[in-house]
């Protein structure tokens, strides 16, 4: 093999689904599998009814309600009249578009991310989108699958095609072994606090290196769900037996024979040896510590145990200008502590930690223990199917007696969209992915951190390094 053919796993997917080249301008590809859900799918339908056309292949489009439902009695009508609005709309047009629909009571609905690899409808080698930033998430299973806008949405439900131009490439390797208590909400926190909120931006980015080979699946869902907060189109990490072995036996994902002809194309997709990146970083594991964010973007993270930064320690210009605002708005100053911290809000849930992985390691670690009194403690489960497994665990019961209270699953608290918010000027440790202002409610002040961070300052009532109760 000379040089130029080798290829990055990337490039390898991306060539397998262009339909067509435009001379000078974008590729046209071929997209596997297309997600939607409730907020950013109207005007696409809407654009399909107006144009007198239908959805092309029904068969590869699968809908989801998961933004705006609330997280309690959802057996019941919507109470809120937008929500109600938006979630009935999805219904409708997904009855006369002919697009299978999981949508609130149903066995399989959930958020959108979640569901689509625990579904088994995620898998490797395919390209993937969605009306929705974080669909960087379905990457972990060695997937091109990237966020779009509603008009794009259109063009993919009226085509099954989409005009894009080629990212450039970027390899983050983390190498080493993850210190105890170390998550990999930290590893993402801690590379996005490296390279800040635009320092992947108008890249693809695959993650590697023996740290990240670690990984359960859950855990590279969780980096790969966060490369948008990076700037970057999406995330990768090359399929392997740990992949294989979590597809095998999903609802959609191939059976017997064609699982392992499957198995067979899926171990070429790896980045050639000697392949091409514009860009390559690596970090050492062991650098990496329990981390939290301070700031309103997540590029502002640091280890726990660290002081929250003063503008002459931020390098980014962009990150210069606001960094003042958003400390205001944190109600922070340099210098400051986080460590000890008494905080009210907990938020366990969203699309980077809401898998029963997830829950189970809260539930192992509550397990015994209260939440303190000044503590509101949310846990959103991400899917049916992850509430269901939870409760036949017996995980429901455990975070009873801790003081939890297991909800329904929707995206929750992680946006604020349903009823579900933190009230102006708390503080909020929460497992999602976003801390811009107002995020989870108007006023409300988000710390982003991994979920045993969140559950070990929901126990303390404060701010604690989990390092120090493992
Ligand atoms: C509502 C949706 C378009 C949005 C996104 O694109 O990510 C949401 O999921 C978010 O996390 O902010
Ligand atoms: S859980 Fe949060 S980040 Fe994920 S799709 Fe929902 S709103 Fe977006």
């Amino acid at each position: 093999m000379s040089s130029s053919d080798k290829k990055t796993l990337f490039q390898k997917i991306w060539d397998a689904h262009v339909v067509t080249s435009i001379p000078d301008g974008p590729d046209v590809l071929y997209i596997d599998r297309h997600l939607v859900h409730e907020v950013t799918s109207p005007q696409a339908f809407a654009g399909l009814e107006k144009r007198g056309i239908g959805v092309f292949r029904t068969q590869n489009t699968v809908a989801t309600a998961d933004h705006n439902v609330p997280t309690i009695n959802q057996h019941l009508p919507i109470s809120e009249p937008l929500s109600r609005f938006q979630v009935d709309k999805l219904t409708e047009n997904c009855r006369k578009f002919g697009v299978n629909l999981y949508g609130l009571g149903h066995p399989f609905q959930g958020i959108v991310h979640v569901i689509g690899p625990e579904l088994g409808i995620t898998l490797p080698g395919m390209t993937m989108v969605c009306g929705d930033s974080h669909t960087s998430t379905h990457g972990a299973f060695g997937t091109i699958a990237f966020g779009i806008g509603t008009s794009e949405v259109e063009q993919v439900l009226a085509t099954q095609c989409l005009m894009q131009n080629k990212p450039k490439t970027m390899r983050i390797n983390i190498e080493g072994e993850l210190a105890n208590g170390v998550l990999s909400k930290d590893i993402i926190l801690y590379i996005i606090s490296k390279l800040t909120m635009g320092g992947a931006t108008g890249y693809f980015v695959e993650y590697a290196g023996s740290a990240i080979r670690s990984l359960s699946m859950e855990a590279r869902m969780t980096i790969c769900n966060m490369s948008i907060e990076m700037g970057a189109r999406g995330g990768l990490i090359a399929p392997d037996d740990i992949t294989f072995e979590y597809i095998q036996g999903r609802r959609f994902a191939p059976q017997g024979e064609k699982f392992e002809e499957a198995v067979a194309y899926w171990r070429t997709l790896f980045t050639d040896e000697g392949a091409a990146f514009d860009v390559e970083y690596t970090f050492d594991a062991a650098d990496i510590a329990p981390m939290i964010t301070y700031g309103t973007n997540p590029g502002m993270g640091i280890k726990i145990d660290e002081t929250v930064p003063s503008l002459a320690d931020i390098k980014e210009e962009s990150n210069k200008a606001s960094f003042d605002k958003s400390l205001a708005y944190m109600g922070l100053h340099p210098g400051e502590q986080l460590l000890g911290k008494e905080i009210n809000y907990v938020f366990i849930g969203s699309c980077t930690n809401s898998r029963i992985e997830d829950l189970r390691l809260v539930a192992q670690f509550v397990k015994g223990k209260h939440k303190a009194p000044n503590i509101n403690a949310l846990i959103v489960p991400g899917s049916k199917q992850v509430e269901q497994q939870a409760r036949e665990e017996g995980i429901d019961q455990i975070f009873r007696e801790a003081g939890f209270e297991l909800r329904e699953p929707g995206c929750s608290a992680c946006l604020g969209m349903n009823e579900d918010k933190v009230p102006k000027g708390e503080y909020c440790i929460s497992t999602s992915n976003r801390n811009f202002e107002g995020r989870q409610g108007p006023g409300a002040r988000t710390l982003l951190a991994s979920p045993l961070t969140a559950a070990a300052t929901a126990i303390a009532g404060k701010i604690t390094d989990v390092r120090e109760l493992i």
